[in-house]
């Protein structure tokens, strides 16, 4: 929760992180998008995530699910499966939670041991089955609509050894969708490239995982659009 509130505060977002189901009605309608992520789920927090998730699809807002570790035990997948039903506007994981997610059956942990080339197919029935955009993580991160596929290519490997980069981006992602919320594709692919260019940016400065979370953080704040356009390379696949 720390380093995707901070991701969103260094981005120029605003966010907040609910739990309750009983601040549900009335925080949700304040919120442009939602981000649900699963990654210390409990049984109790499950009604709160698809009521969030119900009420948004209602008000016709954008909402994002991050399932984390899907295929790490029934409880997960199932609660994660039960949200893919609640139609977000953005799916995004990493390999393994992707091929999880699409083949309905238990895969791995929270750290991917798929790469994100190896989850294409996955992504893309996954895509067409849920009407979601899918986005799978890695050293290139994929996003797909079931038809087009685009392929982010920035990033450096030590972002993996910092917890809960993954979850960020994908925090990024509700925030970038909220707003072109008519894109949600090229909304997603530059979300994870802006957060990408900023690991890039903040790996020229730490040491390791420690100060690239601190770096990673500095530098999504000041970047501008030099750089960004000097950096980006996004392609169709
Ligand atoms: N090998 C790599 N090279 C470049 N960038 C990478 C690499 N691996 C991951 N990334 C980037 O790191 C971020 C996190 O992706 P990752 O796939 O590690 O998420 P995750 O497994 O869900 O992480 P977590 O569960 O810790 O939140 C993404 O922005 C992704 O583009
Ligand atoms: C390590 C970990 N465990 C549950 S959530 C989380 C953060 C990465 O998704
Ligand atoms: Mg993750």
């Amino acid at each position: 929760m720390d380093i995707v509130a901070n991701t969103l505060l260094a981005a120029g977002a605003s966010p907040a992180m609910i739990h309750s189901l009983a601040e549900i009605p009335d925080f949700t309608p304040q919120a442009q998008a939602l981000c649900v992520n699963v990654g210390t789920l409990s049984p109790s927090w499950v009604p709160a995530m698809k009521s969030a998730a119900e009420l948004m699809v209602k008000l016709g807002k954008p909402w994002v699910l991050d399932p984390v570790a899907a295929g790490a035990s029934g409880f997960r997948l199932n609660a994660c499966l039960a949200l893919v039903g609640v139609k977000p506007t953005v799916i995004r994981g990493n390999g393994s939670e992707i091929i999880a997610l699409s083949r309905a059956s238990l895969v791995k942990g929270v750290d991917s041991a798929h790469g994100s080339m190896d989850a294409l197919e996955a992504a893309k029935s996954l895509a067409r089955a849920s009407g979601s955009i899918v986005a799978v993580s890695g050293a290139v991160d994929v996003v797909t609509d079931g038809n087009r596929v685009v392929a982010a290519h920035n990033g450096v490997p030590m972002m993996q050894k910092i917890t809960a980069t993954g979850c960020a981006v994908t925090a990024l992602i509700a925030a970038f969708v909220a707003l072109d919320p008519s894109h949600p594709l090229e909304a997603t692919a530059s979300a994870l490239s802006v957060f990408c260019i900023a690991g890039e940016l903040g790996m020229d400065l730490a040491k390791g995982p420690a100060s690239l979370r601190m770096h990673l953080i500095d530098s999504l704040y000041g970047l501008d659009e030099a750089a960004l356009l000097s950096r980006v390379r996004i392609t169709d696949l």
